[in-house]
């Protein structure tokens, strides 16, 4: 089976320079090796608020490392240097607006403030990149939320055929 390559991106000024730790990228890679079966690496790296630097590293994540799916968090507010979507956007091909949708959607139940969150998901040759806010307590109910289309997304885009705990997530294949 082909070891898939998952990125792991922590976009935050402060996690950068150390003043606090990254919790919400931890969480993420806690969640995968909780819930995905078939064999993967991480790529993960934590960078500045910098859309320019966001966007080199989804590339290398991508181009260079070819990782299947980038799970990025923080970044994704109005506040001037919230630049994270701006990044995913000019890197990818194609946008699918319903992972957003679903995520605030799901997020909304939790906080009034999830309309703040631009966050969106888009595809860059085969890589799909997912945004998620850059609160711990979003990354776990986002990643349930639009988990279960993650699978057979990565499999119409070429990618390595991913297996999830049923348990916990239940990936769904149309076609079975
Ligand atoms: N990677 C992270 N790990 C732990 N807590 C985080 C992380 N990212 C964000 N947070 C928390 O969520 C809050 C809102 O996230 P947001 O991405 O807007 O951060 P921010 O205030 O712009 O921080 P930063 O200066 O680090 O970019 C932060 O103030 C922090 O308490
Ligand atoms: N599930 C969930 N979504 C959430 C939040 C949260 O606490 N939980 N915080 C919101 C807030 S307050 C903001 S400003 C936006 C953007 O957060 P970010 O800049 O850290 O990505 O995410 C929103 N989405």
């Amino acid at each position: 089976m082909e070891k898939a390559k998952f990125g792991v991106l922590t976009v935050s000024d402060r996690a950068s320079r150390g003043e606090y730790e990254d919790i919400s990228g931890k969480y993420i890679i806690e969640y995968l090796k909780d819930v995905v079966t078939s064999p993967f690496e991480i790529v993960y790296r934590v960078v500045p608020d910098e859309r320019d630097i966001i966007e080199g590293a989804l590339i290398h994540m991508a181009d260079e490392e070819g990782c299947c799916l980038i799970l990025t968090t923080g970044g994704t507010g109005p506040a001037p240097r919230d630049v994270t979507p701006e990044a995913t956007m000019a890197v990818c091909h194609k946008i699918l607006p319903g992972f957003g949708e679903l995520m605030r959607q799901v997020s909304l139940q939790q906080v009034p403030t999830a309309i703040l969150s631009r966050q969106l998901a888009g595809i860059r040759n085969r890589t799909l990149i997912i945004n998620l806010p850059g609160k711990p307590q979003s990354i776990k109910l986002c990643l349930d939320a639009v988990f279960p289309a993650v699978p057979y997304c990565i499999d119409l885009i070429g990618g390595p055929y991913i297996t999830t705990d049923e348990n916990k997530v239940k990936a769904f294949r149309p076609k079975g």
